[in-house]
């Protein structure tokens, strides 16, 4: 489909009000390794992440990697499994973890970001003690017999956004990895979902999106459940509806908005320019969490 020069100027127009209301505002944007797919992908959510920033958004990026780790995990011979959502982490496997996650995904993302003419700078938790994380209980905690181990996995306690408060708002990309430090300076991997909430709550950011390979929270049909709200989740989570890899996201949302996060959307980063839709059209898309 080809757009007329002037349909191009009219939906430029259009977004007017929607960058305005974003405008010097930080958006956190967690990319999961779902959401990844193929190189062209990767690289034109690379131009959209630059295309916020010149429009004077603060966009922060927390990525993911999941599908990455497996790979790394399986050519190694590493068995790798998961408990409510959370990978159970030993000490060969947080190794990994903090390779794929710190190293190769999280330069990739700031290579492309600079190929596309931003400046992005790509750092960890670890940084400037950006997250102090606290070794996580297993999900099943209320029930002391289900507990389970799950081993280097970090829930983050303290956040320091000192660096963060250095880089943006300066034409300079974050570019995140959820790997943080415990106080006794082990290495902790964090669930980037989780990662990506924290982040947004203590930046106050105006939107949290996070971005995976479904269109959103969907119901027990397969259909999008267009906005949810906190005990709405609840329910779900307990009747079973929502699972695995959806728990931490969905939980993410409730300590983001507990945290003054204005808003949070779950959305199918695989659908091209899904960021852009999101915040600069009326369109929206994904499922809306409120409180
Ligand atoms: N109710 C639900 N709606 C949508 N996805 C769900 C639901 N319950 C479980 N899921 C699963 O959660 C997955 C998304 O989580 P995850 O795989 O961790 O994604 P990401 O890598 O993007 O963080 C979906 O692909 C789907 O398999
Ligand atoms: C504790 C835990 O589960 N950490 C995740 C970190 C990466 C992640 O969350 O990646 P996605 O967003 O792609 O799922 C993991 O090891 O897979």
């Amino acid at each position: 489909m080809t757009v007329s020069p002037h349909d191009q100027a009219r939906i430029l127009s259009e977004a007017l009000p929607h960058m305005q209301r974003y405008d010097e505002e930080t958006v956190v944007i967690k990319y999961g390794g779902h959401a990844m797919g193929e190189e062209e992908a990767a690289r034109e959510f690379a131009r959209d992440i630059v295309l916020l920033e010149q429009t004077a958004i603060n966009p922060v990026v927390v990525h993911g990697g999941g599908p990455q780790i497996a790979a790394m995990l399986g050519r190694l011979g590493i068995k790798s499994q998961f408990s409510g959502g959370l990978r159970v982490t030993d000490a060969a496997t947080v190794e990994i973890v903090e390779m794929v996650l710190a190293g190769s995904i999280n330069k990739q993302i700031v290579s492309h970001i600079n190929q596309a003419g931003g400046k992005a700078v790509g750092l960890c938790g670890k940084d400037g003690n950006m997250v102090i994380a606290r070794k996580a209980g297993g999900p099943s905690e209320a029930s002391v017999a289900d507990v389970v181990d799950l081993g280097f996995v970090g829930e983050p306690e303290k956040i320091d956004t000192t660096v963060l408060d250095q880089i943006i708002g300066r034409e300079l990309i974050p570019v995140l990895a959820p790997i943080a430090s415990g106080p006794a300076g082990e290495t902790f991997n964090i669930n980037a979902d989780t990662f990506a909430g924290y982040i947004a709550g203590a930046l106050k950011a105006k939107r949290l999106l996070l971005l995976t390979d479904v269109p959103g929270v969907l119901d027990k049909s397969k259909k999008l459940i267009p906005e949810l709200s906190v005990n709405d989740i609840r329910k779900l989570i307990a009747d079973g509806t929502i699972s695995g890899g959806m728990i931490p996201k969905v939980e993410t949302c409730i300590t983001a908005l507990e945290q003054g996060v204005e808003g949070v959307v779950i959305l199918d980063g695989k659908v091209k320019h899904a960021v852009l839709l999101e915040l600069f059209t009326d369109h929206g898309a994904g499922t809306l969490i409120h409180r």
